[in-house]
């Protein structure tokens, strides 16, 4: 068996994806420098501070243990009365309590220049595109990690209870894109979905929000 078989993998994670634990640059030579160690102190761990300064952080282990992906069938919408509006399809969800703040995993996949940094990655690329590190493009749709199937939370919740932000990994000095818990979100509960607000953009650029 060869050694890419042998990979780990997340439970129920689809054949035609990638499982990737860490991103890939495309080209390679787009990969910026790590950061070297020690950093200023004034970098802080975690995101939800006014510092402009990325946060440090350990890498999360991967496969995530403290989440699943999900068929959303028998996911209830917001109301109650219908189904998840992002059914067919799935979800990620909480396997454990996540207190607030907590780094929940990492979102991984294929790195690509933005070329224009006037030009948003969300509605430009695929579904699983999301801006990264000030000039970059981030996209899970062929390759990505069990970040690639975190809804949005409307239709779903009231509130986001989770955000993407990014973090220098204390061990090898590179930004990732981290997956945390929301600051004021006392704790996602085991069996949560974890939700975050693509942002109106997205939805916009695809004709589902008017205003
Ligand atoms: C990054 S994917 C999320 C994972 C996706 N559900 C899957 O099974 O692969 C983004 C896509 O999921 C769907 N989606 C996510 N959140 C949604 C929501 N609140 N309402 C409707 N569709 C949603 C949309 O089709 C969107 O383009």
């Amino acid at each position: 068996m060869s050694k890419k078989s042998l990979k780990r993998m997340p439970l129920s994670w689809p054949s035609e994806v990638e499982y990737l634990i860490d991103n890939t640059y495309e080209p390679s030579s787009l990969e910026p420098h790590p950061y070297t160690f020690p950093l200023s102190n004034d970098h802080p761990i975690h995101p939800f501070t006014s510092s402009p300064l990325l946060p440090v952080a350990s890498d999360p282990h991967m496969p995530s243990t403290l989440v699943k992906i999900k068929s959303l069938e028998n996911v209830k919408s917001l109301n109650g009365q219908t189904n998840h509006p992002a059914y067919p399809g799935y979800g990620l969800f909480a396997t454990k309590d996540l207190k607030e703040q907590t780094l929940i995993l990492k979102y991984t996949g294929v790195v690509t220049s933005t070329k224009n940094e006037s030009v948003e990655c969300n509605g430009k690329g695929s579904d699983y595109e999301l801006s990264f590190n000030g000039r970059y493009c981030i996209d899970g749709l062929k390759k990505g990690s069990e970040a690639r199937f975190i809804n949005d939370y409307r239709g779903v919740l009231t509130k986001p209870n989770a955000i993407f932000h990014e973090y220098i990994d204390l061990h090898s000095g590179q930004v990732k894109m981290g997956v945390w818990v929301r600051r004021g979100v006392v704790k996602i509960r085991k069996g949560e979905e974890i939700m975050v607000s693509y942002g109106k953009s997205f939805w916009r650029e695809r004709g589902k929000l008017n205003d």
